[in-house]
């Protein structure tokens, strides 16, 4: 696996094929020069304390056999658990997990959230499986990877091509081993077996508080915007509805085949989520239909890119007419693109402020099953409100101080969190 260190990708020419690890570190390069931490732990961040990979055997419904790859990438752990999501997609690399779990260290800092940050995979289509394979597959990876894992260690979490559903299998394989119920090893579950009620929606809702209060920064109301977004799936669709029902006029969501488009705004809880029916957007009657391409050049006031990384480059990012993006998806803009909207003077709120609702419910479910307790709907959402604000203001007071980007200042508030907790804790012999 190619471990990037920031020296390998910190040159000025960018490569649009970027990696989610280049991003990562040249993201990081940019915030360490904002932040007074000692450079040890500067280089120690760069690197993840271990990526492990494990072959995943699965019987498939008709007799064969096939093996899939897995992975669980820990990024660090000085301020608590490894926490971050599994993907199951045919795209998954060591090097993507790598990444992914940076932003994860990133993001619950930000949150101020007690864990650490981790990412994992399995490298196979989920929509080519069977519920049954998939069971199989998530039972075998979960046993595979059970040494690394577990409620004070690493706790995985739903993310694309898993579920709740997923959650439930992982955490009753892993129980079955401990010979106890271990609700605490997985967050994401259905709440009949220890999730926490507002889970599933939770990313989705902290992007559109995100999306509010930018959209209120720079002088509109959210029952005044325009808004397009890309992905309908726990994030994309969540983060839809909610807006809409706060009064926005969404005019495009979409799936990986295109867009639902409707100027005067679409009934967004009539478009099937990717958790009702994959690949149905395109199902709801829609006066108009786009492609991914051109959901992300509409002119709205905000684009909420929620579906893959890597989506807005140095290709299209002159071409983005939205006036502030914000980021539903992780690493959804490339280090180029990036550049081209701040010299545009587009805001772009970063991921690891804007989807962080996702792993602070997952917090709050960690506390639910350690104390064998289950929180209203009510209160988890209140919760994640005030959370959501607070790293708001803290992420708007560097923005306002510093004079930087939403996304140099959220990794300012992360990176001086992490850098004190090593401090504190001494780096290494
Ligand atoms: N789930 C979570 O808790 C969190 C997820 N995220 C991030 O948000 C992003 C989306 O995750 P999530 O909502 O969970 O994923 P889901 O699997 O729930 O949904 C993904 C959505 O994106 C669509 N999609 C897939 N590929 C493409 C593509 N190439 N172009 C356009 N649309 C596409 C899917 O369409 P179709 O239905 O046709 O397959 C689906 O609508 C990922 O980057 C993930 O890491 C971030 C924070 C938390
Ligand atoms: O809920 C979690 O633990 C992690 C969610 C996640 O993977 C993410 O925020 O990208």
């Amino acid at each position: 696996m190619a471990t990037n260190t920031l020296e390998d990708s910190d040159d000025e020419e960018y490569s649009e094929t970027e990696s989610a690890l280049e991003t990562a570190l040249r993201q990081l390069s940019a915030a360490a020069t904002q932040v007074n931490v000692d450079d040890g732990v500067i280089e120690r961040l760069k690197h993840p304390t271990r990526v492990v990979e494990v072959g995943v055997p699965l019987k498939r419904d008709d007799g064969s056999v096939e093996v899939y790859t897995g992975y669980r990438a820990q990024h660090d752990d000085v301020r608590g658990p490894y926490k971050g999501g599994l993907r199951f997609h045919p795209e998954v690399t060591a090097e993507e997990c790598v990444g992914l779990s940076m932003w994860m260290t990133w993001k619950c800092a930000v949150m101020d959230l007690p864990f650490g940050g981790a990412k994992g995979g399995v490298v196979v289509n989920p929509k080519e499986l069977t519920t049954a394979e998939k069971e199989r597959l998530t039972r075998r990876f979960a046993e595979e990877i059970r040494d690394t894992i577990g409620p004070k260690q690493d706790i995985p979490a739903p993310d694309m091509g898993t579920d709740a559903q997923t959650m439930a299998w992982f955490m009753d394989a892993y129980s079955m081993q401990e010979g106890e119920t271990v609700p605490g090893v997985v967050t994401g579950k259905p709440p009949v077996i220890g999730g926490s009620e507002g889970r599933e929606e939770a990313p989705g809702r902290s992007v559109a508080i995100v999306a509010r209060e930018a959209l209120r920064y720079y002088g509109k109301n959210a029952d005044e915007a325009t808004v397009a977004v890309q992905g309908f799936g726990s994030v994309g669709a969540n983060a839809a509805r909610l807006l809409d029902d706060w009064g926005a006029t969404v005019v495009a969501v979409s799936d990986v085949n295109g867009a639902a488009y409707d100027t005067t705004g679409l009934d967004t809880h009539a478009v099937p989520s990717h958790e009702e029916e994959p690949e149905a957007v395109m199902s709801y009657d829609a006066p108009n239909t786009l492609t991914n391409e051109e959901v992300l050049e509409l002119d709205v006031d905000v684009l909420i890119p929620a579906a893959v990384g890597n989506v807005l480059t140095a290709d299209n990012a002159d071409d983005v007419q939205a006036d502030i993006v914000v980021e539903g998806a992780n690493g959804p803009t490339t280090s180029a693109a990036d550049t081209i909207l701040a010299e545009r003077g587009v805001p772009v709120i970063p991921d690891i402020l804007a989807n962080a609702g996702g792993v602070t419910v997952s917090y709050f479910e960690w506390l639910q099953d350690i104390n064998r307790r289950q929180w209203s709907l009510e209160r988890v959402n209140d919760e994640l409100e005030s959370q959501m604000l607070s790293a708001w203001d803290d992420v708007r007071s560097e923005v306002e101080a510093r004079d930087v980007s939403w996304r140099d200042a959220a990794y300012v508030v992360a990176l001086e969190r992490v850098g004190e907790a090593k401090e504190t804790r001494g780096l290494w012999p």
